[in-house]
């Protein structure tokens, strides 16, 4: 039976894998056809001259065409004699397309080529031009069918195309259908292209009639001061003027004046009714213009919305990754394929397996309804459901006696199975397989995933690829027992989203103690990875260095914050959607944020030597910076409580175990056992909350990285790796007897701010002062030459020296 499942599974898989693979090439090359000034000048007066010469062509064509017709069978005999002006081509081309094609309404095409070539060489909006050839095509093919109404056989007018489809329209429809289905078209041209509605097409019939009235009462009553109204005036205009009429016949001295039509008064009349439209609405809520009204205001929109609409409609939407446009993303190919890939069954061990479970349980008494199978890549996964009355805690107590009776070591046992209502037995595979990377990149599920930050992890244990999404973790807690996996891992991690995410979209910052785990990721530097404006090299090696970027990374979090909150978005992904809608104006701050993912290796080491300065930032962007976009991936080798503290714990969610030595371990890092009865390379359990699910992690090499790197790394790249913003926290304070005079116009100010927080820190001043960063240093100079901050500290805030407020006026005032 378990055959039989497993076999449908791998040649079920076998298929998505080479679609996937193709899914991905089509992704990779992204061609851009980009031409400089010069070649637009030269493609664009080409096709300007190809439209007039197809003008001219044309318009012979309808004097001389008939001439031609002998000698249009030679083409391309060079010595017939042609009529057309453009000579032989300028006749066949005519022939092609007007006897031909379209007929007369092919003039349009020449319009079109002519524009196209004005749009290309002065640079002009290609949405813009695009809609006038779709437009322009669908006006050609329906004058080309009305054409073809009025002929009885071929001719220019409607060309052979017009009357052909004349004929199909009236052998299916008649007369009567064709003429309807062409005023449907025209209705429908109308309606989109112009905007047209019902209520404009009965207004304009209203306001006709209006005006034919209008100059009957004109002339029947021309003595009249009212007459003086332009036939021409509005509707609105119209109803104003009727209720108007009462008061102006009522100032007769001063209308009496000027009863004779008077040009001058006419204008002010009008003037009168366009400033009160508004007011008198009641008075006209009757008149059936009012509809109007409406319909404007329903079309109205925020200035800032059509302004955006209009820049999206000109440029189109912002496009991040448009200064790398030919960037491509690494292949496929750069992954290596293993020869034991894939899942082997051994039917043999299966069968063992099985019956050893079964006579283990039946030694105490427990009897099974039904056994099945699950194999996956290192683990098989039996499914047992005990006979009815059997107590769960029962068969977990005999975790070690089923291990005893399979000689096997990582046996885990998961009674209930959540959701499923059996126990599993994951017993491990004598020969394990591997789940190469190149297998689950290649997969339809992590080619096709629409997730922000995906990670293609490796395979469960029913040999799913297993991709979940870092932004929704949001930070990831890697353990594990050294040589378990997780440099490979975080490489896994890694490598998934450099197949996925563009220069533009994501930034590594990567901390390395080890110095030699993540050193290939040197060579994307300029593509991929963010810095300190001041550090040379992008990753960090040395653990003092650690705290300046976790404080920076503090102070982009506290910036993007406020960049959201001044564009009323609560998270990047609503932020970047409103950039790319070109919503956000760049000249007040707004930029596109790419994702920011820090990957700490050997965390233990880092609060060893560094000590617990990290862990204040480190806790802080774990709890604040999930809607900014700032991710952490933190691995350690020793999971002890002392390294992975409660409030750590508390802000990663998303916890990865490979395997550790001892229960109390796994215990530490997944609140629970189960890591330390894994079996090492590469197996590993991935909890986000609530189920612990066991996955054979994708094992990506070495040479594979740097080969993917250096792919990446040949490429053209930005100027600089991304820069974070500068932290202060490292400037020391010497210059001690600054002038008072000399002092910043904020020193007060700043000095209130640090004496109410009790917060010694330069960065505190640039956030809320919003200063830069030579400035709040500065400042704190002063500040510490006034006594009212003590000495610098390394990375620690400095000591406030001034109890409150009362005690800095004091401390100022006798200065
Ligand atoms: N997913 C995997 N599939 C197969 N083999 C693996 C996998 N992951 C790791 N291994 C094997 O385990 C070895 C050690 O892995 P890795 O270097 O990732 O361990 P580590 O946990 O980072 O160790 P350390 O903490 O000492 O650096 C690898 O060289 C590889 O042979």
């Amino acid at each position: 039976m378990a055959k039989k499942t497993t076999k449908k599974k791998t040649t079920s898989k076998a298929k998505p894998k080479t679609k996937a693979k193709s899914n991905v090439k089509a992704k990779i090359k992204r061609p851009s056809f980009k031409l400089s000034n010069q070649q637009k000048l030269i493609f664009g007066s080409f096709l300007i001259i190809i439209g007039v010469l197809l003008f001219i062509s044309f318009l012979s064509f309808v004097f001389t065409g008939k001439e031609d017709q002998s000698v249009l069978s030679n083409f391309p005999e060079r010595t017939d004699q042609y009529k057309n002006w453009a000579s032989q081509l300028g006749a066949w081309v005519s022939e092609f397309f007007i006897t031909k094609g379209f007929g007369l309404p092919s003039f349009i095409f020449a319009g079109l080529l002519f524009l196209s070539g004005v749009y290309v060489t002065l640079n002009l909006n290609k949405v813009k031009l695009r809609k006038h050839w779709i437009w322009g095509t669908l006006i050609v093919i329906w004058l080309s069918i009305l054409f073809g109404f009025f002929t009885h056989k071929y001719d220019v007018l409607g060309g052979t195309i017009g009357f052909e489809m004349n004929q199909f329209f009236q052998d299916y429809s008649g007369k009567a259908g064709t003429i309807l289905l062409l005023l449907f078209g025209l209705i429908a041209y109308l309606a989109i292209r112009f905007k047209v509605t019902g209520d404009t097409i009965v207004n304009s019939f209203k306001r006709a009639k209006k005006s034919i009235k209008e100059d009957l009462q004109a002339e029947n009553t021309t003595n009249e001061p009212v007459v003086t109204f332009d036939n021409s005036l509005t509707d609105e205009a119209e109803a104003i003027k009727s209720a108007f009429e009462i008061p102006l016949e009522n100032k007769e001295p001063t209308i009496s004046n000027h009863s004779k039509p008077n040009p001058k008064k006419e204008v002010v009349a009008e003037e009168l009714t366009m400033e009160v439209t508004e007011k008198p609405k009641e008075e006209t809520v009757d008149t059936p213009e009012l509809t109007m009204e409406v319909d404007t205001v329903e079309e109205e929109k925020s200035e800032s919305d059509n302004l955006a609409d209009k820049l999206v409609e000109d440029f189109g939407h912002f496009d991040p990754t448009l200064e790398l446009g030919k960037y491509q993303f690494p292949t496929l190919d750069l992954l290596k394929k293993y020869h034991n890939e894939g899942i082997s069954i051994d039917q043999e061990e299966l069968e063992e397996n099985k019956n050893r479970i079964v006579e283990t349980l039946s030694n105490y008494k427990i009897g099974i309804t039904s056994i099945k199978a699950t194999i996956g890549p290192t683990v098989t996964l039996y499914e047992i459901v005990p006979d009815a009355g059997i107590r769960i805690s029962k068969i977990k107590n005999l975790e070690d006696d089923i291990a005893l009776s399979l000689a096997a070591l990582g046996i885990r046992i998961i009674a209930p199975i959540p959701g499923k209502g059996t126990i599993g037995i994951e017993v491990p595979n004598k020969n394990s397989t591997i789940v190469s990377m190149r297998s689950v990149i290649a997969s339809q599920k992590f080619q096709k995933s629409d997730m922000q930050l995906p990670i293609a992890f490796g395979k469960t244990i029913s040999n799913e690829t297993f991709v979940v999404d870092l932004a929704k973790m949001p930070h990831m807690l890697m353990a594990g027992a050294t040589g378990q996996g997780k440099s490979v891992g975080l490489n896994a991690v890694l490598t998934s989203l450099l197949y996925k995410k563009h220069p533009a979209e994501v930034k590594f910052v990567l901390v390395d103690p080890k110095k030699v785990e993540l050193t290939l990721f040197n060579k994307i530097e300029r593509h991929y990875l963010a810095k300190l404006p001041d550090s040379e090299d992008a990753i960090i090696t040395d653990n003092t260095k650690v705290i300046n970027t976790l404080n920076s990374l503090c102070i982009e979090m506290d910036n993007r914050y406020e960049m959201l909150k001044n564009a009323f978005c609560r998270n990047i992904a609503e932020y970047n959607a409103k950039f790319k809608a070109r919503k956000l104006n760049p000249n007040d701050g707004h930029a596109f944020l790419p994702y920011i993912v820090l990957v700490v290796d050997e965390f233990a080491d880092l609060i060893m030597t560094a000590g617990k300065e990290v862990e204040t930032p480190i806790a802080r962007l774990a709890q604040l910076a999930r809607a900014i976009g700032i991710h952490l991936i933190i691995a350690t080798q020793r999971p002890s409580v002392n390294v992975i503290t409660g409030i750590i714990k508390a802000n990663f969610p998303a916890r990865i175990a490979f395997r550790v030595t001892s229960k109390i371990d796994s215990r530490t890092i997944l609140d629970g056992s189960g890591a330390d009865q894994l079996i090492g390379r590469g197996d590993m359990l991935y909890t986000q909350g609530n189920e612990l699910i066991r996955i054979q992690c994708a094992f990506v090499d070495t040479p594979e990285v740097e080969k993917i790197t250096e792919f990446i790394g040949s490429q053209k790249a930005y100027p600089d790796a991304h820069l974070l913003p500068e932290y202060v926290g490292e400037e020391g304070g010497t210059n001690l007897d600054i002038d008072i005079s000399d002092r910043d116009k904020l020193f007060r100010d700043a000095a209130e701010l640090i004496v109410t927080a009790q917060q010694g820190s330069a960065s505190l001043l640039q956030r809320k002062l919003k200063l830069g960063y030579n400035r709040a240093g500065r400042i704190i100079d002063q500040l510490e030459a006034a006594g009212i901050v003590g000495n610098f500290e390394g990375s620690k805030a400095r000591q406030v020296l001034v109890p409150d407020l009362a005690s800095l006026d004091q401390l100022l005032d006798n200065e």
